[in-house]
């Protein structure tokens, strides 16, 4: 279940929620910034954190007022104090900064980090109870019980903000659990969704980053383009509605305007519906349990093109098998899934192996390293250190076809 307790006054005493953005500089981060700037009698900004864009997190801080600021990055404080000079609003920096952003009191926390850098700080969010509008797939991806755990022990709120995430939980009735037979998990099928093997294995980045809907940061697009997003996002849903791999199901739908659905074992197949853009879904987890109201285009049922759905190709596009069979393997290795791939798309992206080869750096990390049991927090780092080594050395080795 994501709204995992009885849910917690949403706001302060004075009415007005207080918000905490970590990856306030992102795509999701930028995109959840401006929704807070135009309510500014309903939310206050305890603190904002980013890695290194000083520029665009100096700015942003001084239209929202947060208490902090924070870098993740030291070699970039320095830099993040004159920006702040004269403004009253701390300055800090490193991972232990960002951790302490988090535990700072806040109602509400956004967990936009992109990959697992974002789990330390989203499990400081839970433990101390906060509503976690949850963007950050990697964390339950490669700590997923874990994370799930604290959030239950602690009477955490976990709202889903990942668009197909944020359509079930709108469809998805927690109290007829046992009465929905099957989540469908709509992709995009990516830039390459046409595209032949041969044509992907000389891919570029900018190709790959190139989504047909969404304006994203580089790594989830090039996750997109390699199906890898929704592997990730099966061994999310997983954990998000307590729903097992054999009746999770993923549907191309090239429009991205259905972003998920529910079927009930009544045949009834609920679904949400929108153009793609990511204001609503961080609207519907800013404003929850209420609505707010976001700017942009509504959809046009009459004057958008055609809805179209198709199976998804598992021989071009492996990653689905990979995560599948990481979920079914369970212990770690969902965490060596996610760890090696955040190693091969940093590769790709910066063009020391082909697009092809995630997949294979990937699987080679999947059954080379052991999937032991991930019993705490050391076990989950020590898993995705040896990850991140294994697959570091397979790029830097050339043990890939480029
Ligand atoms: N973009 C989208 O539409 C969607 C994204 N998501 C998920 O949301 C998350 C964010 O994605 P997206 O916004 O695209 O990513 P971006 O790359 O656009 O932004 C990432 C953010 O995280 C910050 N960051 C990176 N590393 C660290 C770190 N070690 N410590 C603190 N902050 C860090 C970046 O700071 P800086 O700018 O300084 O580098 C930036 O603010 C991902 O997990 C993604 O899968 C899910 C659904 C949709
Ligand atoms: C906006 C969002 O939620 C992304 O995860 C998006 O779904 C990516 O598109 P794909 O369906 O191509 O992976
Ligand atoms: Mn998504």
């Amino acid at each position: 279940m994501v709204v995992s307790v009885t849910p917690r006054h949403p706001t302060g005493g004075d009415g007005i929620r207080s918000v905490t953005v970590l990856g306030s500089t992102g795509s999701v981060g930028s995109n959840t910034v401006e929704l807070i700037e135009a309510y500014p009698d309903r939310y206050r900004t305890v603190a904002l954190v980013a890695r290194r864009n000083v520029a665009a997190l100096a700015a942003q801080a001084r239209r929202l007022r947060p208490e902090v600021a924070v870098v993740a990055d030291e070699a970039h404080y320095a830099d993040l104090k004159d920006a702040l000079a004269g403004t009253g609003i701390a300055a800090a920096a490193g991972p232990a900064a960002v951790v302490e952003a988090a535990q700072r009191p806040a109602d509400w926390v956004m967990a936009a980090i992109v990959g697992a850098a974002g789990l330390e700080p989203t499990l400081a969010a839970a433990r101390r109870g906060a509503i976690v509008a949850f963007a950050n797939k990697e964390c339950l991806v490669c700590a997923g019980e874990l994370l799930m755990a604290e959030v239950r022990r602690h009477g955490a709120t976990l709202l889903p903000v990942d668009s197909e995430h944020s359509a079930i939980f709108q469809v998805f009735d927690p109290e007829r659990r046992p009465a929905v037979s099957r989540l469908i998990l709509t992709a995009s099928g990516g830039p390459f969704r046409t595209w032949t093997r041969e044509r992907m294995a000389a891919a570029t980045p900018k190709e790959a980053c190139a989504h047909p809907n969404w304006t994203m940061g580089a790594k989830i697009s090039v996750d997109s383009a390699s199906m890898m997003n929704k592997g990730l996002e099966i061994i999310e849903a997983c954990h998000l509605f307590g729903m097992p791999d054999g009746q999770i199901d993923v549907l191309v739908h090239p429009q991205s305007v259905v972003h998920s659905m529910v079927e009930y074992v009544d045949g009834s197949v609920l679904a949400q519906l929108g153009t793609p853009d990511m204001r609503t879904p961080i609207a519907v987890a800013l404003g929850w349990p209420d609505r707010i109201a976001t700017p942009g285009a509504r959809l046009d049922l009459i004057r958008s093109s055609r809805l179209e759905f198709e199976a998804p190709d598992p021989l071009r596009f492996p990653a689905l098998r990979l995560a599948r069979h990481a979920l079914q393997c369970g212990g770690a290795a969902p965490t060596l899934l996610n760890a090696a791939n955040e190693v091969a798309v940093q590769a790709f992206l910066e063009e020391r192996i082909g697009f092809l080869d995630i997949e294979r750096v990937v699987e080679a990390t999947l059954a080379s390293l052991p999937h032991s049991e991930l019993n705490d927090l050391d076990d989950v780092r020590t898993a995705d250190a040896d990850a991140r080594r294994f697959a570091s050395e397979m790029v830097a080795a050339g043990r890939v076809s480029r």
